[in-house]
Formats: structure tokens, sequence, C-alpha cells
């Protein structure tokens, strides 16, 4: 996708500069574009851990990229398999990233030291292409939602609400649920996005709010809190989200708040739709709230906030009560009995073991 008129990618390789690895740092949008220059393993799990590069399945391409980086310096077994279990423990909800990891083990360990290093660049690669065309076709797969909603009021705005950010900077390019709008967009219908701020990190009204402003998409920042009260009033046509991680039966984790959204749409009988690809169902789990492992982040997030001063500062501040203590899950799941269907690359589904094994017969197998 492009910024100000220039094409980026979330993340890619400059073989001019030693074959680093280069991100844009996500912690500094929307205020300022700046990118990041990667040159080993460590500086990679930091951008992973501090959310520099965040987005489920972004964080698995970026970390495969950080396994050909260490491998440059030390192919040996052992580096190998240590080095992925390091940054395998990163972030612990998103399953792309452990998807990525044991894709690239497989790949590599057949490989002879000597020759991983360069096998290791090529395979991270194929992650990352295989995203910007699974993303894209999961745009392709939404579409016809979108279109039959304006089929049915005709020249007024379709209403999405969106969560949290599923973006081409979530992914390698395109993005998830924003593929959708995106696509929506460039063919001519009226889209709206009511873009949820997405508490405690703001990855609405920071990110997404950044992206769709970029692609000229129109769009409504509003608090987490506002999506239950616009559906009553019959403001959202439906609500589209990503997802960290789906299970066999269905259960999706997301973001943070997501639940409540699914709930509220629920009660209102408003659509509610998770886009995903492939690299993020986990057949291995079915009961998603007893079984997905929710990341607690750092309580400061919840009791700051970071935002710009009117004189162009990027400052945070403290906005809860002095000595309070506070609590930050980074992410919830919504059963799949919630879900109205599921957007993948291969089509759309019910949320339910039926509905995936019919486009993913291939992980009929799988325990
Ligand atoms: C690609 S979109 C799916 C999810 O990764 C997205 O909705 C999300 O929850 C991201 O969380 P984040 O904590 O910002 O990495």
């Amino acid at each position: 996708m492009k910024i100000d008129g220039v094409p980026y990618r979330s993340v890619w390789v400059d073989p001019e500069d030693g074959w680093s690895v280069r991100i844009l740092d996500q912690t500094r949008l929307p205020w300022t574009v700046e990118i990041l220059r990667l040159v080993d393993e460590k500086q990679v799990a930091h951008a992973i851990k501090s959310m520099q590069v965040r987005g489920a399945p972004l964080i698995g391409a970026v970390a495969a990229y950080g396994l050909a980086l260490a491998l440059r310096r030390d192919d040996s077994d052992a580096a190998l398999e240590a080095v992925a279990a390091m940054l395998g423990r990163t972030r612990p909800t998103a399953i792309n990233l452990r998807w990525a990891l044991d894709r690239m083990l497989r790949a590599l360990r057949p490989v002879a030291p000597g020759n991983r290093a360069a096998a290791a660049y090529a395979a991270a690669a194929d992650i990352a292409e295989d995203d910007v065309e699974t993303c894209r076709r999961i745009g392709q797969h939404g579409l016809p939602l979108l279109q039959a909603i304006a089929a049915r009021k005709p020249g007024k705005p379709i209403n999405v609400l969106t969560h949290c950010n599923t973006g081409w900077i979530a992914t390698v390019d395109y993005g998830t649920a924003l593929s959708v709008i995106y696509q929506a967009h460039d063919a001519g219908l009226p889209v709206h996005v009511w873009v949820d701020e997405t508490r405690p990190r703001n990855q609405g009204s920071a990110l997404t709010a950044w992206e769709l402003g970029k692609h000229g998409v129109p769009h409504t920042v509003i608090a987490d809190n506002a999506g239950g009260h616009l559906m009553q009033h019959g403001e959202v046509d439906i609500v589209l989200v990503g997802t960290d991680r789906v299970t066999r039966q269905g259960d999706v984790a997301n973001k943070i708040g997501t639940y409540l959204k699914a709930l509220a749409a629920h009660d209102n009988g408003v659509p509610f739709w998770v886009a995903l690809p492939h690299s993020t169902l986990d057949m291995s789990v079915r009961d998603g709230v007893r079984e997905i492992p929710i990341e607690e982040r750092d309580a400061r997030e919840v009791l700051e906030t970071t935002g710009q001063t009117w004189d162009g500062r990027v400052e945070t501040v403290r906005t809860a009560a002095p000595g309070s203590a506070g609590l930050n899950p980074a992410f919830d799941v919504t059963p799949a009995r919630l879900v109205t269907g599921l957007i993948t690359e291969r089509g759309r589904c019910d949320a339910s073991e039926a509905g995936l094994l019919g486009l993913y017969p291939e992980f009929a197998a799988a325990a």
C-alpha cells in the first residue's frame, strides 16, 4: 500500500545494506513515519515485544527474518533451534508467530550448515509473499458482503465497525479485515468506517485511522464504549475484525474488547465477521476461552496514554489516579456462537469445525 503516493510493505530486506531488515516503527505512528534497520535477532525480538511491529501475520514474517539474520552469524543446529525458541517467546497469543517459525524450522533443518542463511532469507521471503497474496484474496472474498449491503441501501454509506488495526501494517500488505474495506472502497462502494479507539494502545485511533486516511477511506474514530450505542440506533451495518488465533471450533482470539463488540452485535442483529489468513488457524485447540494463552502487558499501558501536544511533541501522560493499580490483558476470546462467519483466502465459512474443514480439508487429520 502507499504512504503519500510511495508504495511500501511493512517489512522488507535491504540487500545493499548487508541484508538488514527494514520495518516501519509502529510506536511512532501516526506522528512520524520512521523506518528502523534491524541487524540481529535481539533487535527483532525487541521490535516484536515493544510492538514496533505488531499484528499477527506481521510478527510471524518479521520473526522469520529474525531467524535469517541470526543464521548469518551462526548457522549451527543449536543456534537454529535456540533462536527460533527465543523468537517464539516474544508474544504468546498470535499463533502466526509459531506458524512462521515452525515453517522456517521445517525448511531449514534439512539444509546443511553453510547454506542455511541464504535458505532462511528465501524461506522468510516465501512467508512474506504468501501473506501478501493471502491478504489480497481475503479482501476479494469479503467484498461480496459489502456489495450485498450496498445493494440493500443504494446511495447510502455502508457503515463498518472495526476494532484494533487489521490493515496493511498488521500484515505484510493489504491487511485482513481492512483488506475487505480497501477493496470495497477501491471498487467504488461508499464505505464509511467506525474506528474503535482500541485502548489501551490505541491501535484504532493511531494506526487504523492513519491507514484509512492515507488511502482516502471515510472514517470516524469512536470511543471503544460507543459501538453498542451505534448498533442500537442502526448506525452499524456490519462488524469486521481480524484475529490472532482461531480454534478448531471457530472461537476467535483478538484484541481486548472484541468480545464485547460481538455481544453487542449479537444483541442487535448486526453481522459480526472475522477475517483471517490460514496462518492464524490453530486446529490443535478447541476451546479458545480455556486454551488460548492471553498476553498480559505492562499495566502502565492502561494507566497512561501517549499523544501529541498541540505544539507537536509526543508525550506519555498518566491518566489514572496516582497510586491506582492497573491490569492489562491484551486479548480476549469471542466464542464461535457470536461469530456470523469467517472470511479466509479460500472463501467464507461458518465459525465451526465443519465450516473450517470445508475450506481446509487438509486439517481433518490434525489432532
Ligand atoms: C492482522 S489483524 C489481526 C490481529 O493481529 C489484530 O486484530 C490484533 O489484535 C493485533 O494486536 P496487536 O497487539 O496490536 O499485535
